[in-house]
């Protein structure tokens, strides 16, 4: 198997007596995209930017590369890694070409090339109309298409993105995720964080769920819904009171309906045998939990545990 572009084992990082990141082991390896999700607060700038080598881990390893990140031997690496930051801010005074070729120069790019590279780039994130306008005029979703060009830079082997769509319209959102499906056929590994999780689950590999600098959950989202066992929501057309009056059925209703399932995904394969069979039947929908359910399921069930322990210590205490 292939060494992983990116591992941490058991990797954290403390402020003094906030434990922002706790002992994180994950991998990431090339070609991969990854969501990472959790609340305000959850570690996931924090993870970024150990993996970047901005700040090292206060315990737990990290590599990139082959490489710790904050080492002198992880130098070279650093211009094969793209980063969007979550709060884009650039010299205003500079007009976005300027801003772009400037960059790609601090990358490696030869004069000549930075800026036939920064054209391309302006087109791509579709601000080629203002690439001579001073970035102070530019509006928040065209600062942040100018800081996703940014990130593109050179089609990095790894790219990290926080919170890549806010500000953007949804045709830069588009073309922003077809960016990160080209990215990704070309062997490129992406790290995405975003607090939007429609639209996120289709470009992604793998989901890792942060609580309070806890990892709560990593895998593919097929994984995580099976972990998870949320059910599958079925809904009929055309059924009447079937679904009310059959006593296997009616355990399986939604509350408030009579026409929709929500079935353990065990037993889906039977209960659809059950109602195609049926002759009133005119139309049926299935949906699988999506990631935002799944995500939620992660957050409520890590928040019920905290609290059952926190009730166990004051008992505890009261005795
Ligand atoms: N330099 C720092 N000094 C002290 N505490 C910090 C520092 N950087 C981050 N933290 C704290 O670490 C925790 C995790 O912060 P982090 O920025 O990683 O969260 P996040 O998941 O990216 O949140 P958001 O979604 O709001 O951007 C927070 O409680 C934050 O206040």
């Amino acid at each position: 198997m292939s060494t992983p572009l990116v591992s941490l084992t058991n990797a954290g990082k403390s402020y003094q007596q906030l434990d922002a990141l706790k002992s994180v082991t994950m991998d990431l390896n090339s070609g991969e995209v990854m969501g990472l999700f959790g609340h305000n607060g959850a570690g996931k700038t924090t993870l970024m930017k150990l993996i970047l080598g901005v700040i090292s881990p206060s315990f737990g390893k990290v590599e990139v590369m082959g490489r710790a990140p904050d080492s002198n031997a992880a130098w070279h690496n650093r211009s094969k890694i793209g980063f969007l930051p979550e709060n884009v801010s650039f010299y205003d005074h500079l007009t976005g070409l300027e801003v772009l070729s400037y960059f790609a120069k601090l990358k490696g790019f030869a004069s000549s090339n930075a800026k036939k590279h920064a054209v391309n780039l302006l087109e791509q994130v579709g601000i080629t109309h203002a690439m001579k306008r001073p970035v102070k005029h530019y509006s928040k979703g065209m600062r942040q298409r100018l800081g996703l060009a940014q990130a593109f830079i050179g089609e990095p082997k790894l790219l990290l993105l926080d919170e890549p769509t806010v500000g953007l319209d949804p045709t830069a959102t588009h073309e922003f995720y077809r960016t990160v499906d080209q990215l990704k056929s070309n062997g490129s590994s992406v790290i995405l964080c975003s607090h939007v999780l429609p639209g996120v689950e289709q470009h992604i590999d793998r989901a890792m769920i942060l609580s309070s600098g806890e990892l709560l959950a990593i895998g593919a989202l097929t994984e995580l819904r099976q972990k998870a066992a949320l059910p599958v929501t079925i809904t009929t057309s055309g059924l009447n009171n079937f679904l009310v009056n059959n006593k296997t059925l009616q355990c399986f209703l939604a509350a408030n309906s009579t026409s929709t399932l929500l079935v353990p995904a065990q037993e889906k394969l039977a209960v659809l045998q059950q109602l195609v069979n049926h002759e009133n039947l005119t139309d049926i929908q299935l949906e699988t939990a999506n990631l935002e359910q799944v995500y939620q399921h992660f957050l409520t069930e890590h928040e019920l545990v905290k609290q059952k322990n926190e009730n166990s210590l004051t008992e505890q205490g009261n005795c």
